[in-house]
């Protein structure tokens, strides 16, 4: 049996599935967590990654790995292969006034047209600008910029800091794939170049940016042989893990909420809202994100003292629409709407409508009403959604799959539990390995009747 491996390197923590090449059956899996914040060492991630490797029993059987990553984090590199500083990560918002800079030097449709995205906080692009403006001797030892995946796939293959690596600081050696670079603001989906003046804007001066890789292209191999394929963006990831078709919209629930298709033609939306990534296949991805997804019902749990089942179970004692509470759930600020000053809102206190049953509920509501109105602005797109597949930790919430599909007005499934950013590294991995895309199946845990109450949306969006 020839084993492959996938990497999901996300916000909270490092996952890592071992899968048989032929049939994609797991084998084995790790995990470590992340430290928490939106300014991270980026040798937590290597940290964390290493732990999770061994906790899924090693790489001494696995023929090829690749990593899947939160996207746009900006790592920034000396020429000596040192990290500068922290990481500052695509939940981050001290760049919004960057990112507004950089609109008003270039313009919101001229973004659009060159780079298929206008620039917000999360971007690594506006976290250049922060850079240039508030560290300048930072800004001007920068002599390359990675995404995390791209960095990780660099350590995978022995490269680093002299010392802390076997084949040294070579910053040409740098790998991303489309899906990751799309998520900078100065790379194009639709031409597949980098806008190297849009750097410049940026960060102020040129420097060494990763080879894109094709989708099935290798990038080297780790010091002990083991193939590495090109690795992704975690959103990507998860559509190459899932299969997804057209016809299909992702929505992940994790620390960011995502609504995004595979799509055959580029997006260019300059109001800003759906960003025109590109796919991990060849194709493209246009993609909406919020800050605040399943944390909300983290805070919501924990200020009501009960678990995420518990939080669950509450929720469905009560009717659609929490009557009239409505939770404006953006306590980290917020990226769709773009608000990254705002802060969360309990609107419709009456002595009668809050109770911990609403809060339960309006919590869920209020996540999932977000998410739609994304599903609204990425079908603006030319997008059809014929069927929702959610995936992300707050997935398996029944609670969450029952409202869901009060909330959405098509279909909703729910792949069986399980790691699916991972999973599309781990394609990416056997892709690289046997030039083949393989065809794994994904199964079915649960599948809620369609069940669409307007009235959840419409109290929500009189609240905006
Ligand atoms: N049953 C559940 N109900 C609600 N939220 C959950 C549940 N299980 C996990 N979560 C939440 O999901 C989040 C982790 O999801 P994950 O997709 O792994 O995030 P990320 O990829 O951003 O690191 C955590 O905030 C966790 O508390
Ligand atoms: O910013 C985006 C997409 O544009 C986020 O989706 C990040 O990629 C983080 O993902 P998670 O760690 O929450 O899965």
């Amino acid at each position: 049996m020839s084993l492959v491996a996938g990497i999901d390197s996300s916000t909270q923590s490092c996952k890592v599935v071992i899968v048989d090449q032929a049939t994609g059956n797991v084998i084995r899996t790790g995990r470590a967590s992340h430290p928490a914040g939106t300014e991270v060492a980026p040798s937590a991630w290597w940290d964390a990654l290493t732990t999770a490797i061994a906790d899924a029993g090693g790489f001494d059987d696995v023929a090829a790995v690749s990593v899947a990553g939160q996207q746009h984090g900006m790592v920034a590199l000396d020429s000596d292969g040192n990290v500068i500083r922290d990481a500052l990560l695509w939940n981050d918002t001290r760049s919004a006034q960057s990112a507004l800079d950089l609109i008003a030097e270039v313009g919101a449709d001229e973004y659009a047209r060159r780079v298929g995205v206008v620039p917000v906080a999360s971007f690594t692009a506006t976290k250049l600008r922060w850079l240039r403006d508030a560290e300048p001797e930072n800004a001007a030892r920068v002599a390359a910029v990675a995404l995390p995946h791209d960095w990780l796939t660099w350590r995978l293959r022995g490269f680093g800091p002299a010392g802390e690596s076997e084949r040294g600081p070579v910053l040409k050696e740098l790998t991303t794939d489309r899906s990751d670079a799309s998520g900078t603001a100065y790379w194009s989906a639709a031409t597949n170049e980098y806008d190297r003046e849009l750097l410049v804007l940026a960060l102020g001066h040129d420097a060494v940016l990763p080879r894109v890789l094709g989708p099935g292209e290798s990038a080297g191999e780790t010091p002990a042989g083991i193939i590495v394929g090109p690795g992704a963006g975690d959103n990507a990831g998860a559509a190459l893990g899932l299969g997804a078709a057209s016809g299909d919209v992702i929505v992940s629930i994790g620390t960011s909420g995502t609504v995004f298709a595979v799509t055959e033609s580029p997006a260019h939306d300059p109001s800003g809202t759906v960003a025109g990534f590109a796919d991990a296949s060849g194709l493209f991805l246009p993609l909406i994100a919020t800050l605040n997804a399943a944390r909300i019902l983290d805070s919501i749990s924990a200020l009501l003292g009960v678990n995420h089942n518990e939080l669950g179970e509450l929720a469905l004692t009560t009717e659609p629409g929490s009557d009239g509470l409505v939770l404006q759930p953006y306590f980290e600020g917020e990226r769709t709407p773009n608000l990254p000053d705002a802060t969360a809102t309990l609107f419709g206190m009456t002595l009668g409508s809050t109770t911990r049953n609403n809060l339960a509920r309006a919590a869920i509501e209020g996540l999932l009403c977000g998410l739609a109105e994304g599903l609204d602005a990425v079908r603006a797109q030319n997008v059809d959604a014929h069927r929702i597949m959610i995936v992300g930790g707050a997935a398996q919430n029944p609670a969450v799959q029952q409202i869901a599909a009060q909330v959405f007005d098509v279909p909703v499934i729910i792949p069986t539990p399980g790691e699916y950013v991972a999973a599309g590294a781990a394609v990416q991995a056997a892709w690289a390995l046997t030039g083949t895309r393989p065809s794994w199946p994904v199964s079915i845990s649960a599948e809620p009747a369609v069940d669409f109450r307007p009235v959840i949306r419409e109290q929500y969006a009189a609240k905006r």
